[in-house]
This record gives structure tokens, sequence and C-alpha cells, in this order.
């Protein structure tokens, strides 16, 4: 029998349960044994829906209050001093390297936070020391939620993070030198008894993730499989079968890296199905195949028939028991249910699948696979008929946006001017002191601003009342801004529910949701919107607020846009065109709203690409060449039709950008403002060797966290990073927007920023 297996659900629940709990928790509001039962109930629920769905593999430690690499950090005894000696329980503690802790005389920034793959949800990453060691816990995560599955009647199949991608994705510690892979030796031990353990509580199978197969590896990352692996095999009677997981791309590249003596192999056959052939031929005499053939990072319906020829390969060669169908990778990054979308047209809602669907997906492939299609006979016309429907769809297609498309000129890609003259004339009118002092776009979301959003779409308060509410919230921000003495403005963008969201909404070819959220890190979730067909711009999307802002500010207020990569990335694109002919319909409309706010008298314009890094394929070649140059035409197509003396800003953050600074580079952006103050000095030694032209603000503090730096913090980095950049050409500013902070935080690190400016333009004054 052919089984059906998920690879990880998404943990916030139905209604963004465990987001509301960890919250309520950090605020005092909920105790510690409240939310530990709270996520306690979701583990089951979701375990519940999967059994229902008739999926045979469920996983379990999949779940995690904050990030599931954060887990594994804790159970490890993977935890710097500076947390695991400060006192903390051990729920606070791991809270505390997730998103830093400044209470009770405890005061310890997080760890560093980075994008998961090329995907929108972030990990902490494992800081290891020189001397590092590693213990497991007394009572492991996995084997606890393992346990409580079995009480409840679920024979769970255990998620671990595998020990080369482990230490492959942490990095040593500040001032510490450590290569992580060096540390193998020391960490298998750990996974011996983990598994141990894991067999000794039931678990038949694991499933142990090895994700980073998918990359171009250094040489001492690849010679960690075999000594790692082949160890695993020499317990093999000790603990549970393994089943060698990879996702987001091929491993084709690495295929000799592939353990031999191993029960199964995962690979994703969504991303890449031409692996296929290759796997088949390089498995173990004994190994089976997990084809990941129901898409763990979009939305759409699975092609059913498509997926079941796929396995049907597979057990062509390998026999029905050596097969097992699966999601491509986790369902963390899909929406927990289609069936909360009471909203969306009937039309549309029919070519989507959301987390639950899916695992009734994979569940009827298996069916169809082991018993023959005539057993799910209708669930396959079913989808048949959907997918054709989508496939013949008039809402999919608009041939005024491909005549436009059409038409593109390379004019339409450059400046009038080079970046010399462009300063000179932006200078002039804006007559900025210098280490200009700005912040990146956002403030603090307050709830009185949610409830009036919420009050506004349920319809219990006008449109007027909302603007005049909005226009009041603006009048506020900039009061702030006057008595902070900030140089250029934002508006603080109170009107956006999200960055993305907010423009997928204001422009056809998009569809969106009310429920569809979507964990990002930690307590933070999204709603990516959803591209279904060719996307124009029926009105201009943020003239209105910033033009108000505008006449309100005496001085320079930055126009706030979402750049067309990022728009891309951060919704759910289609799967039937191609992205670069996504991103380009997006510059095309964005190209209109930059004009549209330069006539509007906006002289500065802020075009944001956080997410330009993320879309980066994972491994270097043509394909990653390709992607950088439709990506950066992209951004220039949207960008360069202003004036010279109109000032664009770009901004960038939750990458690693040291080896993609040449991308950000040839945006031709005149000022950057670029996330850096968790990656130590790395990014600015960038600075140096890519000798660049143009005007940039690597942030000076972290805004993820609620710590307030200190006034001799910021100054600490300003002086480090001129070592690197000239002093006219450094603005002082955050990391990123500071949407997702408290008012009292946001003012005090302000005040420090801005002296910290004020220092330095003293000094640099004589
Ligand atoms: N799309 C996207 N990706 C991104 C980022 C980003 O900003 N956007 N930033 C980076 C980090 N990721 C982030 C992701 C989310 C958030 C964030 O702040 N999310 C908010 C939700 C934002 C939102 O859509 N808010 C809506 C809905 C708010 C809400 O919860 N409303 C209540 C009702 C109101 C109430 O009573 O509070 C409800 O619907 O139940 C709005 O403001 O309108 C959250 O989780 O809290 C921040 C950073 C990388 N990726
Ligand atoms: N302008 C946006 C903000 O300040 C940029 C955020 S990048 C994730 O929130
Ligand atoms: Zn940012």
């Amino acid at each position: 029998m052919v089984q059906s297996a998920v690879l990880g659900f998404p943990r916030m629940g139905v209604n963004r349960d465990l987001k509301k709990a960890t919250e309520a928790y950090w605020a005092g509001n909920l105790s510690q044994a409240d939310l530990l039962a709270e996520a306690k109930r979701l583990r089951l629920a979701h375990w519940k829906i999967q059994k229902d769905a008739g999926v045979d593999i469920i996983p379990s430690n999949d779940f995690a209050l904050y990030d599931q690499v954060l887990s594994h950090i804790q159970d490890f005894g993977a935890v710097p001093e500076r947390y695991s000696n400060a006192g903390l329980d051990r729920v606070d503690e791991y809270f505390a390297m997730g998103r830093g802790h400044q209470k009770g005389g405890v005061d310890v920034p997080s760890l560093e936070m980075v994008k998961w793959f090329d995907s929108n949800y972030h990990y902490v990453k494992p800081t290891l020391q020189d001397n590092q060691t590693f213990k497991l816990t007394e009572n492991p995560k996995a084997v606890v939620e393992f346990l409580e599955a079995k009480e409840a009647g679920i024979n769970t199949r255990p998620v671990l993070l595998g020990p080369v991608s482990f230490l492959h994705l942490g990095k040593a510690d500040r001032g510490q030198s450590v290569n992580p892979i060096d540390l193998l030796d020391k960490l298998l031990p750990v996974y011996e008894e983990l598994l141990t353990k894991l067999k000794e509580a039931g678990a038949e199978t694991v499933q142990i993730d090895e994700p980073v197969l998918v990359f171009d590896l250094p040489q001492k990352t690849k010679a960690a499989f075999k000594p790692a692996y082949e160890k695993f095999a020499s317990l093999a009677s000790k603990i549970p079968s393994l089943v060698f997981t990879t996702y987001f791309g091929d491993i084709v590249h690495n295929i000799d890296l592939l353990p031999k003596d191993i029960y199964a192999v995962h690979i994703d056959l969504v991303r890449n199905p031409e692996q296929l052939e290759t796997v088949l031929g390089a498995l173990g005499p004994k190994t089976a195949l997990s084809v990941g053939v129901v898409d763990g990072r979009n939305i759409w319906k699975t092609n059913l028939k498509r997926a079941i020829e796929i396995a049907e390969t597979a057990i062509q060669k390998l026999g029905k028991d050596r097969v097992i169908v699966a999601t491509s990778s986790s369902l963390l990054h899909t929406p927990h249910t289609l069936a909360s979308e009471k909203k969306l047209d009937p039309e549309i809602a029919d070519w989507f699948s959301f987390a639950s669907e899916k695992a009734v997906e994979i569940a009827i492939i298996a069916k169809a696979v082991t018993e023959g299609p005539a057993s799910v006979r209708e669930a396959l016309e079913a989808n048949a008929k959907s997918l054709n429907a989508r496939a013949t769809s008039k809402r999919t297609n608009n041939p005024q946006v491909k005549e436009r498309q059409s038409k593109i000129a390379p004019s339409d890609y450059n400046r009038k001017s080079e970046f010399p003259s462009r300063i000179a004339q932006q200078q002039k009118k804006l007559n900025l002191p210098l280490f200009p002092t700005t912040t990146i776009g956002s403030f603090p979301q307050t709830k009185e601003i949610r409830v009036q959003r919420n009050k506004f779409t349920k319809g219990e308060i006008t449109e007027a009342q909302y603007d005049k509410f909005i226009e009041q919230e603006i009048d506020s921000n900039v009061k702030i801004q006057d008595e902070l003495d900030l140089d250029v403005y934002v508006h603080g963008e109170p009107e956006r529910n999200d960055m993305v969201q907010y423009f997928g909404e204001r422009l056809d070819g998009y569809a969106f949701t009310t429920h569809a959220w979507v964990q990002s890190y930690g307590s933070r979730c999204v709603r990516p919107p959803i591209i279904v067909g060719d996307i124009s711009r029926p009105a201009p999307m943020t003239v209105k607020e910033s033009k108000y802002a505008v006449s309100v500010s005496k001085k320079p207020m930055k126009g706030m846009l979402t750049g067309p990569v990022t728009c891309l990335r951060w919704s759910f694109p289609r799967d039937d065109v191609h992205q670069s002919v996504q991103a380009e319909q997006l510059a095309l409309a964005l190209r209109d709203e930059v004009i549209d706010l330069e006539k509007a008298g906006i002289d500065v314009i802020q075009v944001d690409e956080p997410a330009l890094r993320e879309g980066l394929p994972l491994r270097s070649g043509k394909e990653r060449e390709a992607y950088l140059d439709w990506a950066v035409k992209a951004f220039r197509l949207s960008t360069v039709g202003v004036e010279d003396s109109t000032q664009i800003h770009s901004h960038f953050c939750y990458s690693e950008f040291q080896d993609f600074f040449h991308a950000i580079a040839a945006l031709d952006a005149d000022v950057l403002s670029i996330e850096n103050s968790k990656s130590d000095s790395k990014l600015l030694s960038v600075f140096v060797d890519e000798a660049y032209p143009r005007h940039i603000g690597p942030g000076v503090y972290d805004i993820h966290s609620p710590r307030v730096p200190s006034e001799q913090e910021i100054k600490d980095r300003i002086e480090e990073m001129l070592q690197y950049l000239k002093p006219e050409q450094l603005w002082i500013n955050p990391d990123c927007g500071l949407k997702t902070r408290q008012w009292k935080e946001t003012k005090e690190a302000l005040v420090n920023l801005v002296n910290a400016a004020k220092f330095f333009r003293a000094k640099y004054a004589k």
C-alpha cells in the first residue's frame, strides 16, 4: 500500500489562536500554564484534521511556540550563556532568544533571525561558541509531543532538523571563530540519544530534514553527511527508521551525498519534477522514496492527475511498498483552511487548496495509486473540472496589460542622469544636513488602528470616518517626528494592513482573503494576496494619504511603496505564467503610482524591495543570473520614470546581503536603507569592496525586539560604519519599519538615534 504523508502543518490555528495566546502571554495577560495548554489544544486539533482527512503519516514536533529551529537550539543545549545565565525559566529563555528580553534586570537582545531558504518564514540561527558543547534536555520536545499524540490515539512521525542542516544553518557567535560544521562529532551523540528516546517512546519512523542538500555546499558540509548517516545506519536497531527529507529544490548536484543505507528519502517534485529520474537511479537497494507532489508553498489546487502520474512513475520502479506520496514541503507556508473564506468569489475559490484541503488531496492521491483511480473517480473528475475552469477563465487574461508589456523600450529602464547630477539637484530641493535621519516607513500599528480598520471593513464606520481617523494618525505621526527632530519624515503607513496585502487589494488581477494567514516569524503572520490574473492598476493607491502627509509636514515627506519583486514574492503567485511576467506587470502598475506621487508634490519616494534577495534561486548559475536580470529590471522599470530631482529610496531587510550587494547597487536607487544591526560587520565590508557610490543607511538598531538601544550603542554602530563609508553618504535609520513596536519604546529608541546622529553631525562639522 502507498502511504500518504504530510511533512508539517501550520501551527497558528484556524483563527491565529497561537499568535493571540503568545502575545497575551508576553503582555502578562495569560499565564504560562494557559499558554502551554493552548499550544497543546492546537496540536491535537491539527493532528485530528489530518487524521480525519485520511492522512497515513502525520507529523509531530512540527509545532513550535516561536520557531522550530529555536526549539532545537534549546533542546540540544545550544543556548548561549547570556540567555542560560539570565535566570529565566525554560519558556522565557526560549522567547528571550527569539525576541530579546528587557525586564526584571535582564537585558539581552534576540538571536539573529533570517529567511528560511527562499520563503517568507524566518528561523532563529543556531549561534555557536568555539568551545560549544551539546546536551540533550531532559524532556525533549520531540518525545513529549510524540507521546502526547500517542495518548490521543494518533501515531505520528516526529520531525527533526538533521544534524548537518542544523549546523550549516548556524553561525559562530559574535567574537567566536568556530566553523559550525566542525562541531558535528559533538552534536551526533545528542541525536543518538534523542532518536533512541523516540524509539523507546514508540516512534517507528522519524522525518529527518536535511534541506541544505538543495544548496551548493562547501566541501566541509558535504563531507559531514557520510559520517552522520553512517552513524545513524549503525544504530539502526536502536533508533526509528529515518526519512531523509529535502525540499525547496533539487538534489541532483549533491546526489552522491544521499545516504544509501536509509529507510526513505523525500524529494520536492513540485519545484523540481525533473529530478525524479536521477533520484530513482541513486536510491539504496531498499530505500523508499517519498514523492512531494502537493505544493507546500502555494495555494493552487493540485493537479491530481499529474501527481498520480508522478507517483506511478516511482511505483513502477520501486513497487507500492517503497513509495510514499507527500506534500512537497511542510504546509507551514500555506493558510489553515479554505473553509474560512466566506467572501471569496466561488469561481475563484474553487481554484484553491489550503493546508487542510491539501491533507485531503494527499490522501486521495495515495488511495488512487493504491486501489486504482476508480476508487476516487468522483474526486478526480471534480479536480479536472476545476483545473479546466481556471485554465479557460476570462478572469486571468487582460489583453491591454499584455499590449503595454510588449511596448516596453530599453530607455524605460534608465533615469535621465547619473547619480552625481541627480543628488546635486535633490540636495538643492531637500537641503538635508550631514547624517540625515529617517525611519523606514511604518510607525506602530496600534490596537486602535486595527480596531478602526476592522470596523471600517465590517461597515461599522463610513469611509469618510475612517479617512478622517487616518488623517489624524498622520497628523500625530508628523507631530511626533517634529518633536524627535528627524530629517526626512514618513506618514507612518497607518492605512495599511500590510505592505503587500494593501497593494494586492488595490490592484486588478488579485484575489485576497479574510483568514488566510501564514506565519512569517514568531507570532507575526501575513495574509498574502493571491495573483490570479494579469495585473493592472485601476486607480492611484497611495496618493491620497501621501499628499495629505506632505500638506501637514514642514520637512521632506517620503512617499512609500512596495516594489514589484516584493509584491510578487509575498503574494501567492500564479503558477501558469512565469514570475518575470508577473513582476513586469506589477512594475508597470507601480511606475504609474511613482509618477503620480511625484506629480502630487512628493520629492522623496521609497520603493521597498525586502524580498529581492529571497527570490534568488538557491543555487548559483544561469538561473540566478536570469532572476537577477528580470528582478533588477522590474525595480528600475517601476522607479526611473521620475525627474532627477526626485529622490528614490529603497529598503532591504530580513536577508543576508553580503553576497548580493552588486544586485542592490544595480537598482540605481539614490538612497538605500539596509538591515544591518544583527549580522555583525560582514555587510559593511562589502561597501568598501564594491566602492559603493550612492547614499546608504545601514540600520543602527534592530526593530524586531522591544529592547531600546542606548545612545552609546548607536554611536558605536555609526563609528563602525564610518570605517567603511564616507560621512557624506551615510544616513541614520533603524533596520526596518516600526509597525510591530509600541510607541513607548519607539520614541525612546528614536530619541537616542537622533542624538547619536547629532553627535556625529557636530563632530564632522568642525
Ligand atoms: N507580507 C509581509 N511579509 C514580510 C514583512 C511584511 O511586513 N509583510 N516583513 C518581514 C517580517 N515579517 C512580518 C510579517 C508580519 C508582520 C505583521 O506585523 N503582521 C501583523 C498583521 C498585519 C495585518 O495584516 N494586519 C491587519 C489585520 C489586523 C488584525 O489582526 N485584525 C484583527 C481585528 C482587529 C483587532 O481587534 O486587533 C482581526 O482580524 O482579528 C490590519 O492591520 O488590518 C501581525 O501578525 O499582527 C510584520 C513582519 C518579512 N516578511
Ligand atoms: N516601509 C515598510 C515598513 O516600514 C518596509 C518594511 S520592510 C519589511 O514597514
Ligand atoms: Zn524592512
